[in-house]
């Protein structure tokens, strides 16, 4: 068996995160001398900070909540395809690649060279192409940017053409050294009632 690699941003309190969110931060907010037995960290975050799955909520006050997402979507087999461009992401694209049949569809752009700089342009995800991958059978899309969209973008367009396609959206993961083919994926969201997203430990595993 082929050992699971980490395809996760890390997480620590000098990590980008979109401009004007809530910054990262992990700090112990009860120690060892006050406590008199543990350090207990105390963590603040945005929902789409690093690696992060999006609900539907995040763009559609009707839309459904990390809690009610199918986790059998974040598990399971993945394809990883390379399309090294820094225009729009087009239905033209995916010719060449033989995606038919896949459920989780990943895409390196390697676009977002510099992590400790948040990019203030990135390739987006063109109408079309939801309807197409849907066609195609593909249930979760997960890139190495921090949308699918613009972003300047205050439509996302394409995040609710995917979700109207019944696409699931997996964003910022860290695919630099990742070679396209056939992988097991486990991303899963964390168990959150409210959550219009979620932080992710993504992970691949190359099939044998
Ligand atoms: N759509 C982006 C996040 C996003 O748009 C955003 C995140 C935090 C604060 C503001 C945001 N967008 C504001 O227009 C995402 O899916 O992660
Ligand atoms: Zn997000
Ligand atoms: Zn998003």
């Amino acid at each position: 068996m082929s050992k699971w690699i980490d395809i996760s941003q890390r997480l620590d309190n000098n990590m980008v995160v979109w401009p004007g969110d809530t910054p990262f931060s992990y700090k112990v907010s009860w120690g060892m001398e006050e406590s008199g037995s543990v350090n207990v960290g105390e963590i603040r975050m945005s929902a789409h900070t690093g690696t992060h799955i999006d609900a539907p909520f995040h763009f559609d006050n009707d839309g459904k909540r990390v809690i009610d997402l199918d986790i059998n979507l974040y598990i399971g087999p993945a394809t990883v395809i390379h399309l090294p461009i820094s225009r729009s992401i087009r239905v033209e694209d995916f010719q060449g690649y033989n995606i038919e049949g896949t459920t989780r569809l990943l895409i390196y752009t390697g676009v977002w060279k510099d992590r400790s700089v948040f990019p203030d342009s990135i390739p987006h995800i063109d109408p079309g192409v939801a309807a197409y991958l849907a066609e195609q059978g593909v249930q979760l899309i997960g890139l190495d940017l921090p949308s699918v969209d613009p972003i300047e973008s205050k439509e996302l367009t394409a995040h609710h053409e995917l979700t109207s396609h019944g696409l699931h959206i997996l964003e910022g993961l860290v695919l630099d050294n990742i070679a396209p083919g056939a992988y097991e994926l486990a991303a899963l969201p964390l168990p959150l009632v409210e959550g219009d997203g979620s932080p992710v430990r993504a992970v691949l595993r190359k099939k044998e």
